[in-house]
C-alpha cells in the first residue's frame, strides 16, 4: 500500500528555475526509495517538499491519505536528516533527542525509556551524557538519525545524510542504516547522487534529471536495463558510442557490429564487463592503459577516430598499451532520439 503520494508536483523558484518539473511518484510502506541524480536535478528540492521546508508551485503531497501539501514540517508525520548534522551543540545527546519528545508533552520516566532505546538502534548506548561536538562525525550523524526516529516519524527523510563522511565510515553507516530501516520497517525516501549508495541500499531507484524521472526501478532493473542514454551513463560504467546504422550493421570508425535496427543514427551502451577483447592482426582499436585491479583488470582502449572504450578483463597481463585488439561485444542497448530500441 503506498503511504506517500506525490502527485505531479512543480516547484519554480523565484527566477524561474524549474527545480521539479511535473515529479510524480507513490513510496510503499517500509519502502525505501533513493532519489538519484546529478547535482542540481531537484532531488533535495523534492525531499524538501515532502517534509514541508519548500512549498510546491503545484501538485500535491499526501502521506497516508491526508493531504500535507500545506502543512509545515512540525504537522507533518516526517522526520529529516539533513547532509549537516544541526545537532544542537549546547546539549548533551540524551538532551538533543529527548526535547521534540519532551514538546509532546510525554512523561520523563518514558522519554528515558524511548532515548535510550533508540541510542541502542543506533548503537550509541551510553552516550548520553556525552556533548555532541565530542563525537565523531560519523557518530554525529548517528545522533542525528536517532533524533528524527525517537519522534517515530512515518515518513524518513535523508537528504545526502552520508556525504561529509569518509568512504570508509559511509559504507559502515550505509549497511547500518539500511539495517535500521529494515528492522523498523520505516518508510523511507533518501537523496543522493552516489550510485553505489542507491545500488547498495534502495528498494527502488528514481533516476533524475531536470526536476523529472528519468526510470524508476529496482536497482538490479535500473541497472542491467536503462531506458534512456541518460541513465546508461549514469548508473555504472558505460561505453556510450554515438554512430550510423546501415543494412544491418552499427558503425563507428574502425569498429563495426551487426545490429539489426533501421538505419539511422544511434546511441549504443555496452558494460565494460560485456565487451571482450582479443589482441588481433586486423585490430579495431589500440591499447591506450591496462589498470591491474588484482581481482580483475580494466583496459582504457581508442577507437582509430579517437573515441575512448572501457574493457573489463579477466587476465590483464595479455594487453599491453598500444597493442592492437577487436572487441566483440556481448550484450548491448541501442538508442534513438532518447529511447531504448533494441537490447540483447
Ligand atoms: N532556494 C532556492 N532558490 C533558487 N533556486 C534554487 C533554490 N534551491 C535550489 N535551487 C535550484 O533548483 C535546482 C535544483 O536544486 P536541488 O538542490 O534540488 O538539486 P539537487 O539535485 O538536490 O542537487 P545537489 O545534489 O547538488 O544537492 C538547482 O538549479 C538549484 O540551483
Amino acid at each position: 500500500m503506498s503511504v506517500l503520494h506525490i502527485a505531479e508536483v512543480t516547484k519554480t523558484f523565484s527566477g524561474g528555475t524549474h527545480a521539479v518539473n511535473s515529479f510524480s511518484l507513490d513510496v510503499a510502506d517500509g519502502e525505501l526509495v533513493c532519489l538519484l541524480g546529478p547535482s542540481g536535478s531537484g532531488k533535495s528540492t523534492l525531499l524538501r517538499m515532502v517534509g514541508g521546508f519548500e512549498q510546491p508551485t503545484s501538485g500535491r503531497i499526501t502521506i497516508d491519505g491526508e493531504d500535507v501539501t500545506h502543512l509545515p514540517p512540525e504537522r507533518r508525520p516526517t522526520g529529516m536528516v539533513f547532509q549537516s548534522h544541526a545537532l544542537w551543540t549546547h546539549m548533551n545527546v540524551f538532551k538533543n533527542l529527548a526535547f521534540g519528545l519532551k514538546l509532546r508533552r510525554m512523561p520523563a520516566a518514558e522519554i528515558r525509556e524511548k532515548v535510550e532505546a533508540v541510542l541502542e538502534l543506533v548503537g550509541l548506548a551510553g552516550y548520553g551524557d556525552r556533548m555532541t561536538n565530542q563525537l565523531s562525525g560519523g557518530q554525529q550523524q548517528r545522533v542525528a538519525l536517532a533524533r528524527s526516529l525517537v519522534l517515530e516519524p512515518k515518513i524518513l527523510l535523508l537528504d545526502e545524510p552520508f556525504a561529509s563522511l569518509d568512504q570508509h565510515l559511509r559504507e559502515r553507516l550505509r549497511e547500518e542504516v539500511r539495517d535500521i530501516q529494515q528492522r523498523l520497517g520505516i518508510t523511507t525516501l533518501f537523496v543522493t547522487h552516489g550510485q553505489d549508495e542507491a545500488l547498495s541500499m534502495a528498494d527502488r531507484i528514481v533516476v533524475m534529471a531536470n526536476g523529472k524521472t528519468e526510470q524508476i526501478g529496482r536497482p538490479d532493473v535500473v541497472y542491467r536495463d536503462p531506458k534512456t542514454p541518460f541513465v546508461a551513463g549514469f548508473i555504472g560504467t558505460m561505453n556510450l558510442v554515438e554512430g550510423e546504422v546501415k543494412n544491418g550493421h552499427f558503425a563507428r570508425s574502425d569498429f563495426s557490429f551487426p545490429l539489426s535496427i533501421a538505419d539511422g543514427p544511434a546511441t549504443l551502451a555496452i558494460r565494460p564487463e560485456a565487451l571482450d577483447l582479443t589482441v588481433s592482426e586486423t585490430p579495431k582499436a589500440k591499447v591506450h592503459r591496462v589498470t591491474d585491479y588484482g581481482s580483475h583488470g580494466l583496459v582504457d582502449l581508442d577507437l582509430a577516430d579517437g573515441t575512448r572504450l572501457k574493457s573489463m578483463v579477466a587476465h590483464p597481463d595479455l594487453f599491453r598499451t598500444g597493442q592492437g585488439v577487436d572487441l566483440e561485444p556481448r550484450a548491448v542497448a541501442a538508442y534513438r532520439n532518447n529511447q531504448q530500441i533494441f537490447r540483447s
